[in-house]
């Protein structure tokens, strides 16, 4: 991840560009394995596996009881005896309470044994419980261990790397503690906290170790780098982010601590707990995800506190995660001028317990009076721009319409049959999921395979099929998007489709859906007697989960049959008028092909309800790229319409954090270059 240091820091440091000593991990070359590597794995999608029948908490109870296996109820997991470790004797509260090492996640059944690391899905569970298969023990996983490979490198680092106060120069610890703001971190944290210094790459490195801190599971490093006026932060993690599921700290925490600071950042954690003394833990890959695999660590605390960092996003990652977290135990510091994140605010000199003392609670009634909305009003009022949601770097028109995407609203996208609605959806999504927005993918129509190729040519922005030695390169990039699939094809259960939905954002804090498209869930509904009922009914559910989730979601519904001549307009999409009512962006993607040709189609923004402005651009399509950003020859154009409404002028924002260039050119030179992962957003 990229994160721009923000704060009063000298930021004029010289630092060398990235070039040829770089592996490709972003280590220097004698450190990076050799050829480019190949992993086999069985999926080379994230497929979204969901169990047939969600369990529901309910029913884990009744199945313990039934069992008589005693368990406690905890904030997001139940805990019971494990059958995976030899029982202890039960003398006390105390000690049954010890015993008690099966955390098992109440909404999605998933367990995990403390003490013997095993873990599974619920029907792994039941299947050991109940001795079917191969016996209680081989129908579990035990926590993924390291490929051999990793753990070789993660040796490899950790050995070459010194704590900073060991550093044969002065000047070099010095400047380290520069560029990572930690001029007032002292030895005595960064001891505790087991950090050190890798001098070739000029990175921190924060250690992942097992419970107890003896093993070495993976590592973090953590790479500075100037820019312009600025330093950007790098990360890159061993394993891949995907499997990285270290909360940093977790060995200083003690069994009887109740109360925690989670913090998005390694760095954030020391300043914290150095000036507060305050048991800190940071989540593996800051406010882009809490996976429910770390659930179980934080069962323990009876009070959390959020403090994930000092913009908009953090804040509503903080809301969300609060949710799993279970509200009623959480608090939430609130970002503000005053209230920056835990580093800058001790370099800054505020006094961080006075902060803490601020955090507001998470959880309220379903009431509530202007006195709790005020903030979070003043929160959008003073951070417009993130406010409006994240910007396409493709379609620098839909931001001029749009303003951005934002999470809990529902998009409705029709176009004529065999238009591209699909091809243009893919493009779209893509270009979110690649800054850092977590997708999830409903294609009931074509194949994951298929979606999945079209929109690796959209990342390579090229055809691949005459390059397959860049292949594995794409390939590689493309798998660490944070990007799913649903695994259903053809007609679904809107039921089925909705669960599933919810077990992603669950699970992989999904923040935009793509259902492709509609008509699919229509076929099994009870109501099919009446489509035009039932379609009103589904359109309602998808709104509600947008609203309940706080989730994007982009729903493709086909148009009612017209004259091929006439335009489509909200009133052409199938069914009632209930779509476009509940809908708070409505998208058209018009093919005029009559008129101007083939090829050539406009999207037309006919409704949009967070500032009102509708309109139409044009769209090129590009055969062997499948894309259909704004080409080139466009740019003089879009660089009028910018002028004229003064947005050209406008200054890229201060180089906060999840800020995007709205610079028209910028955006246009983007549109035609390979996607790079931008360097301003979580790199997975
Ligand atoms: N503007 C375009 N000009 C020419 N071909 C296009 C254009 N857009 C998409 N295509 C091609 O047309 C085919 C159909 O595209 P796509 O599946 O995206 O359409 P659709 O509107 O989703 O279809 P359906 O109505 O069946 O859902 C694809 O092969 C795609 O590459």
């Amino acid at each position: 991840m990229w994160v721009l240091l923000r704060g009063g820091y000298p930021l004029r440091i010289l630092l060398p560009l990235r070039g040829e000593w770089m592996g490709r991990r972003g280590l220097p070359r004698s450190l990076a394995p050799g050829p480019p590597r190949r992993r086999y794995r069985k999926e080379a999608l994230p497929a979204l596996e969901v169990p047939v029948l969600p369990v529901t908490a309910t029913e884990i109870r009744q199945y313990l009881r039934a069992r008589g296996i005693p368990f406690q109820d905890g904030h997001s997991c139940l805990r019971a005896p494990s059958p995976f470790v030899k029982a202890l004797p039960l003398k006390d509260q105390n000690g049954a309470t010890a015993s008690f090492s099966l955390f098992i996640d109440k909404t999605t059944g998933r367990f995990l044994c403390m003490t013997s690391l095993a873990e599974g899905s619920w029907e792994d569970f039941q299947a050991s419980v109940e001795g079917r298969g191969d016996g209680a023990r081989e129908g579990v996983l035990l926590s993924e261990a390291p490929e051999v490979e990793d753990s070789e490198e993660v040796r490899r680092i950790w050995d070459r790397a010194v704590p900073l106060w060991e550093l044969p120069e002065p000047e070099e610890a010095q400047l380290a503690r520069v560029m990572f703001g930690l001029t007032r971190v002292t030895d005595d944290t960064l001891r505790r906290f087991n950090v050190r210094y890798l001098r070739p790459a000029r990175s921190l490195v924060f250690p992942w170790l097992s419970p107890g801190g003896l093993g070495l599971r993976g590592l973090k490093l953590l790479g500075a780098e100037g820019q312009g006026d600025g330093v950007h932060y790098k990360e890159t993690t061993i394993p891949r982010p995907g499997v990285y599921h270290n909360l940093f700290g977790l060995p200083l925490i003690s069994r009887r601590d109740v109360e925690l600071v989670l913090t998005s950042r390694e760095l954030d954690s020391l300043a914290l707990n150095q000036s507060t003394g305050l048991p800190t833990l940071a989540l593996p890959r800051g406010t882009a995800c809490l996976p429910p695999a770390l659930l179980p660590y934080l069962e323990q605390f009876r009070r959390i506190v959020l403090w994930l960092g000092d913009d908009l996003r953090s804040w509503e990652a903080a809301k969300l995660f609060a949710r799993k977290l279970n509200p009623k135990r959480c608090s939430l510091v609130r970002p503000g001028d005053r209230q920056p994140r835990p580093l800058e605010a001790l370099n800054r000199g505020l006094s961080l317990s006075r902060i803490l003392r601020t955090a507001l609670p998470a959880w309220h009634k379903s009431i509530v009076s202007f006195r709790q909305l005020r903030e979070e009003v003043l929160g959008e009022l003073s951070d417009v721009e993130q406010a409006a949601g994240i910007r396409w770097n493709r379609f620098p028109d839909l931001n001029r319409l749009l303003k951005g995407h934002r999470k809990g609203e529902l998009t409705v996208f029709t176009g004529p049959t065999g238009s591209g609605k699909t091809t243009f959806i893919s493009e779209y999504a893509l270009d979110l999921c690649t800054q850092g927005v977590n997708t999830l993918w409903g294609s009931f129509e074509i194949s994951n395979v298929r979606l999945a190729r079209v929109m690796l040519t959209q990342f390579a922005v090229g055809r691949l099929e005459e390059q397959l030695d860049k292949y594995d390169e794409w390939a590689d990039r493309f798998e660490d998007l944070p990007l799913y699939f649903m695994t259903f094809h053809g007609q679904q259960s809107i039921r089925t489709v909705i669960d599933t939905m919810q077990h992603a954002v669950y699970v992989y804090d999904i923040c935009h859906v793509v259902i492709d498209n509609l008509q699919f869930m229509m076929g099994h509904e009870p109501l099919s007697t009446d489509r035009i009922a039932a379609q009103d009914y589904i359109v309602g559910a998808f709104r509600k989960f947008a609203t309940d989730n706080s989730c994007h979601v982009t729903l493709v519904i086909h148009p009612r049959k017209e004259d091929d001549d006439k335009e489509l307009q909200t009133a052409s999409i199938f069914g009632s008028a209930k779509a476009s009512q509940e809908a708070d962006n409505v998208l058209i993607l018009q093919d005029r092909k009559l008129v101007t040709g083939p090829g050539k189609r406009y999207l037309q923004v006919s409704k949009n309800r967070f500032d009102g402005d509708v309109g139409v651009f044009p769209l090129e399509f590009n055969k062997s790229s499948l894309t259909f950003s704004i080409p080139p020859k466009s740019k003089a154009r879009l660089k009028k319409v910018k002028d004229d409404n003064g947005l050209a002028t406008k200054k890229p924002s201060s180089g906060k954090k999840g800020a995007v260039p709205q610079n028209s050119e910028t955006c246009l030179d983007q549109a035609h270059q390979p996607c790079q992962p931008d360097p301003s957003k979580p790199s997975r």
